[in-house]
């Protein structure tokens, strides 16, 4: 692991990022403390009965029969009931965290079928968009889709082979792709709809109608030599979304690492590209 849990506090607070790291683990994991207050609780309820009706029109498949799968959202999740659950259908479990994690460490929980969910909540004031990772993005956004057996193994191989692709310098690229797919990837499969596929738009009121919806939405053929180059912002909507074809075309790109590397190899240190660009 690159950086101490201390250095990574104070660098979290200098940005004005909410999570506790005091109390963190040298993994950056925490205990989730389950006493959230009747008002999150309803905040959470509010969030999830405005989020389903939008999903069940703007989803790709792949994240609603993960929902299916996983069952009621009707009040906050105790993470350790959920990881039971989880553990028989496909061996995943979930972990608290006090918010963004650096990406090494949160690639190495990822390849032990670890996933990482901020135990604090977003605040009635930011039901819409919030800048950073809270419960609802993590739990709500990814969560279902690791019910699904298909998936489960890409996020476990992703974390697998992300370490590796870190090792040759690759750790800015390895983050666009995952954040130009895993959060914001669209999928429009031959003759079907447009559909959103990211865990960033299922959590987001604003940006996953914008991202579908809006003529202004900036939509972009997948190609994986560009999603790697293309930086990316986390506190705005996004200036491009990637269409993938399928969800199997992701898939592939990681049965070659040795294309990947060949990228990492061609443009680590480079400037990236500007989304709003292509
Ligand atoms: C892969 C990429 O760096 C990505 O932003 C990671 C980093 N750390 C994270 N940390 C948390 N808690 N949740 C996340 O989704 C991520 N994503
Ligand atoms: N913008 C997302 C949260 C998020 C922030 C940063 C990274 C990923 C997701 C939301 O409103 O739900
Ligand atoms: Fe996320």
């Amino acid at each position: 692991m690159t950086m101490s849990v201390a250095d990574y506090a104070r660098e979290c607070a200098a940005q004005g990022l909410r999570g506790d790291y005091s109390v963190c683990r040298a993994d950056f994991t925490v205990e989730q403390s389950y006493n959230y207050t009747a008002d999150e609780q309803a905040v959470w309820r509010t969030l999830c009965d405005r989020q389903t009706k939008l999903t069940k029109k703007l989803a790709h498949r792949s994240y609603l029969d993960g929902v299916a799968t996983l069952g009621l959202l009707d009040k906050i999740p105790d993470f350790g009931v959920v990881s039971e659950k989880l553990r028989k259908l496909t061996g995943w479990e979930i972990v608290a965290v006090p918010g963004l994690i650096p990406a090494p460490a949160f690639f190495v929980h990822l390849a032990n079928r670890r996933f990482p969910v901020t135990n604090w909540l977003r605040t009635k004031q930011e039901l819409d968009y919030i800048v950073e990772p809270d419960m609802f993005h993590d739990f709500f956004g990814h969560v279902p889709a690791l019910t699904q057996p298909v998936f489960a193994d890409f996020m476990q191989m992703y974390g697998e082979k992300a370490e590796h692709l870190i090792a040759l310098g690759g750790d800015e690229m390895i983050s666009r792709l995952y954040w130009y797919t895993v959060e914001y990837g669209l999928i429009q499969e031959a003759g079907q709809p447009l559909k959103a596929f990211g865990a960033g738009l299922m959590s987001s009121f604003a940006e996953l109608q914008f991202a579908i919806e809006s003529k202004d939405a900036h939509h972009v053929p997948f190609d994986l030599e560009t999603v790697m180059r293309t930086s990316y912002e986390i506190d705005k909507f996004q200036r491009a979304y990637f269409v993938l074809p399928s969800f199997d075309v992701l898939r592939d790109a990681f049965q070659n690492v040795a294309e990947m590397a060949a990228i990492i190899g061609r443009h680590k240190g480079k400037p990236p590209l500007d989304p709003a660009k292509h």
